[in-house]
């Protein structure tokens, strides 16, 4: 009827409809969520279960679509979704990928064939990567575990990058606490014109630098607990004093994949000091578990960090290092309750703003129990309590050797870490 003008309109007719939480961006589920900034959101989308080798077979291919479709089962049935906000998920521009990789290699992995701009064909001859190669399985891949799906794995690659762009901008805005990114393929191997590890978009740093250029932040801390180290992420910041790359990696004195994460890597040029890699060695006599990461998380992460005092932390959470992951992928026993009990430690930084992205695990019950462990934290749940006996442990000999060495090299760079007496 005329006059009626829209719900609520003032007398100027100007619409002050409140902003509903779709219009807001938000998922169908936010409504039984608390909503701003004391909320946990939650990044999920179907289009990155089709990421998959053309041979269709998850034996062959551990980094599979059945991950995120577990971990997704998981936090449904403990009713964690419905306690978080639902993200409205979309793909990474072109615009931010290139703000981290090249714009042929954007172009290659990030179009698909029907999209794809006739680029003179020369200039992939930038890229390092020569060509796809064939698979065993009958597949293609950048190399035999990066497996390519030319009309999926574009998508989905685009798609983990924007969910983790999007819960770091809402956290960064306070229109969020904090966010976990059930997102694959995984991202922190991925450098900024070579894609290798099961990783094409380096997801996380993605994130880390569309918050530098877009929300002009001054000191961003990424912390790396995947079992293994991020080549890319360390790569893409290792000149840059404001983004602080933490790595808890099994290193073995480069003996295990990637091969970089040397303690030694302390950043170069104005980025000196703002990499730290925390590099198990020795092997697995014994394998490490909760104990080690205690301390390592007590002796050098919490320090260096409060000292860094981030606006924003962003977690590559790979959960590899795991029980449940035999040596070739992990090797270590870390306890779900201690990837929450981490998860906790970095909520006292900035303020609570903590943007969690996964990355590598792929025991199910493992990767399950981990996530929603960290999800619980997020949400200000009470911990699960990590084992008497891992709580008692004295780390072993070869993690006390080699995070005494981490310190003495870190010291100059951050004089709050000193030699503890173990
Ligand atoms: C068939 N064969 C079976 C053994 C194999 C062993 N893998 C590795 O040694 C390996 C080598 C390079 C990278 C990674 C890796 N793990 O997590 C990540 C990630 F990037 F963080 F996700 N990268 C793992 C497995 N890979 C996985 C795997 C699962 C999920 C994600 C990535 C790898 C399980 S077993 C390689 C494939
Ligand atoms: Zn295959
Ligand atoms: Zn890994």
């Amino acid at each position: 009827p005329p006059g009626a003008g829209p719900a609520g309109a003032g007398e100027s007719g100007a619409a002050v409809v409140p902003m509903t939480l779709a219009a807001a961006g938000w998922g169908p589920s936010a409504g039984g969520a608390k909503t701003g900034s004391t909320s946990t959101a939650l990044a999920y989308d179907g289009l990155m279960l089709r990421h998959q080798c053309m041979c269709g077979s998850n034996s062959a291919h551990p980094e599979h679509g059945g991950r995120l479709q577990s971990i997704w089962a998981r936090l449904q049935e403990t009713g964690a979704v419905h306690r978080c906000l639902r993200l409205r998920s979309r793909k990474a521009t072109a615009e931010e990928l290139q703000s981290v990789h090249s714009d042929v290699y954007t172009m290659l992995f990030g179009t698909e064939p029907m999209h794809r701009p006739k680029v003179d064909v020369n200039r992939f001859a930038e890229l390092p990567m020569k060509n796809f190669v064939m698979l065993p399985c009958g597949g293609i891949g950048v190399d035999s575990d990066t497996t390519w799906n030319d009309i999926h794995t574009p998508s989905a690659a685009r798609m983990a990058a924007g969910c983790v762009i999007d819960l770091a901008f809402k956290a960064a805005m306070g229109e969020i606490r904090n966010g976990f990114a059930i997102v694959r393929p995984p991202g922190h191997h991925a450098e900024a014109q070579q894609a290798m590890g099961f990783c094409f978009f380096n997801s996380v740093a993605i994130a880390a630098k569309q918050l530098r250029l877009r929300h002009k932040l001054e000191r961003i801390l990424i912390v790396d607990w995947d079992v293994h180290h991020g080549n890319g992420t360390q790569q893409i910041f290792y000149e840059d004093p404001h983004i602080l790359y933490i790595s808890i990696h099994r290193h073995d004195d480069g003996h295990f994949f990637p091969g970089t994460g040397n303690p030694l890597e302390c950043g170069s040029e104005d980025g000196i000091g703002f990499n730290v890699n925390i590099a198990w060695s020795g092997g697995l006599n014994p394998p490490l578990g909760d104990a080690e990461y205690l301390a390592a998380f007590r002796a050098l992460v919490m320090p260096i960090a409060q000292d860094f005092d981030p606006e924003i932390v962003l977690v590559s959470a790979g959960f590899d290092a795991a029980t449940g992951h035999p040596s070739p992928l992990g090797g270590y026993q870390v306890s779900a309750a201690c990837f929450g009990y981490m998860t906790r430690q970095l909520m006292e930084l900035a303020g609570g703003k903590l943007v969690m992205a996964l990355e590598g695990g792929y025991d199910l019950p493992a990767i399950c129990d981990a996530s929603h462990e960290c999800v619980r934290a997020l949400l200000g749940d009470e911990p699960v309590p990590i084992r008497e006996e891992e709580l008692a442990r004295r780390p072993c000999q070869n993690a006390i050797d080699s995070l005494h060495k981490v310190i003495s090299i870190q010291q100059p760079h951050w004089p709050i870490i000193k030699r503890y007496a173990f």
